[in-house]
């Protein structure tokens, strides 16, 4: 049995949770994503706990917990400041809708539990010793570096079908391969994918979008029509083909999805569309517009420092970053030097105001907004300096 010396501190932290658990006679165990992370060295974000225990008898023996999902059997406790999700060990049962079950099926041991996990390498399990519990060759596909069913893929992915859109984003993060009985059976049941929520699969799409070796993800994720199942990709295969191909992968959701919207050249108009099709935030939305906006701008000729100025720092940077990986040539270090350069980043920085126009003598209304931004626009173009009497100066001239 592989046995792991000397635990992370998220491991060992949790030791006493563990150890209640045990003392009270259940079963308890590490298990899924952070056993596989702990084993390629990758950093772990959160630990899993899977018991024999049943939530209320979790509830009797941790005080401080909260009813995250219960109904799945998931009990959230509070220990030392950290936070751990205590899962009874479970089937699952009535997936009739192929998504996740309404109820699930208490089971006595850790077998049963893990047999009903979607991948080998995440269904590895470990006690307090350091001890793996390897009961799918889990340890042997981590090493060969494969996304492999845990036993018959069609059921697992039945069983859930954004499994599938799971083994894409693995392949992603982990550069991993598809082991291809798992890979044919995505080919054979991606029309299962549609049942999903939008939100769910939005988030694996950008976790396999951001993941370090995207591309050729993203080849398998095309070979096999899963791109059929996802918002506003369906018959658009000729177009997303060019992704595997690009310069580099994306590492931002950003610029991701500014790729996505060029790559389909979907027409400034209809981006927000798009963009609520995949349950995007407004916020995200509207970065994504700007971002394609100064790239189609970038495309054609160099931008004026009043259109640096606008777009910002942020969103510059974020453009290149785009162009970058759509190989597009772009002058880089030149704009961001011209960007630097700007007199003024923001319109706060403008020496004068609304109000410091009106203290001499312009009246409040529209006009006052124009010469406003007239002024912003001379200090932008470095024509008027940016200073109380020099603006002055100017305004004297252009009465
Ligand atoms: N559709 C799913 C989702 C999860 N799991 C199991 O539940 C564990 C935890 O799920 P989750 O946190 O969603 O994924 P991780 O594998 O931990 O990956 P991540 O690093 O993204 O959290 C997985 O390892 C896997 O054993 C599963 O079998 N089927
Ligand atoms: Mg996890």
């Amino acid at each position: 049995m592989k046995k792991i010396n000397n635990l992370p501190p998220i491991f060992t932290a949790a030791f006493p949770v563990l150890d209640k658990l045990n003392e009270a006679g259940y079963e308890a165990y590490f298990v899924g994503g952070s056993i596989r992370d702990l084993l390629l060295k990758r950093p772990i974000h959160d630990i899993d706990i899977a018991t024999s225990a049943y939530p209320a008898e979790v509830k009797n023996l941790f005080p401080k917990s909260i009813d995250t999902g219960i109904k799945h059997g998931t009990v959230t406790v509070l220990n030392d400041g950290a936070s751990y999700e205590i899962t009874t060990f479970r089937t699952e049962s009535g997936y009739q809708d192929f998504r996740r079950p309404d109820h699930v099926t208490f089971v006595q041991n850790l077998a049963e539990d893990l047999k009903r996990r979607d991948f080998t390498i995440n269904a590895l399990a470990m006690n307090t010793k350091g001890e793996i519990i390897d009961l799918f060759n889990g340890l042997s596909d981590l090493k060969k570096r494969l996304i492999k069913a845990v036993g018959d893929p069609a059921t697992r992915f039945h069983e859930d079908a954004l499994r599938m859109m799971r083994a894409v984003r693995f392949m992603s993060q982990l550069d991993f391969k598809l082991e291809s009985k798992t890979k044919k059976a995505v080919s054979e049941f991606h029309d299962l994918l549609p049942k999903i929520s939008v939100e769910r699969i939005r988030d694996e799409f950008v976790k396999m979008g951001t993941g370090a070796n995207s591309r050729a993800a993203f080849q398998v994720f095309l070979d096999t029509e899963l791109s059929e199942g996802v918002p506003d990709f369906a018959g658009k295969k000729d177009l997303l083909a060019i992704y595997p191909q690009l310069k580099f992968n994306p590492s931002m959701e950003t610029s991701l999805w500014a790729v996505i919207i060029i790559l389909l050249k979907i027409p400034n108009n209809e981006i927000g569309h798009f963009m609520r099709d995949w349950k995007n935030s407004n916020a995200m939305t509207e970065k994504v517009k700007k971002i394609v906006a100064l790239f189609d701008l970038l495309s054609e000729k160099s931008p004026s420092d009043f259109e640096l100025f606008t777009a910002g720092k942020d969103i510059l940077l974020n453009t290149i970053d785009v162009a970058h990986i759509l190989g597009q040539p772009v002058n880089s270090e030149a704009l961001v030097d011209r960007y630097t350069a700007l007199p003024i980043k923001a319109d706060a920085e403008l020496a004068v105001d609304g109000q410091f126009l009106i203290a001499n003598g312009i009246k409040p209304g529209p006009k006052l907004g124009q010469i406003l931004l007239l002024i912003k626009q001379k200090v932008i173009a470095g024509e008027v300096e940016n200073t109380q009497e020099a603006i002055q100066d100017y305004l004297n001239q252009i009465e």
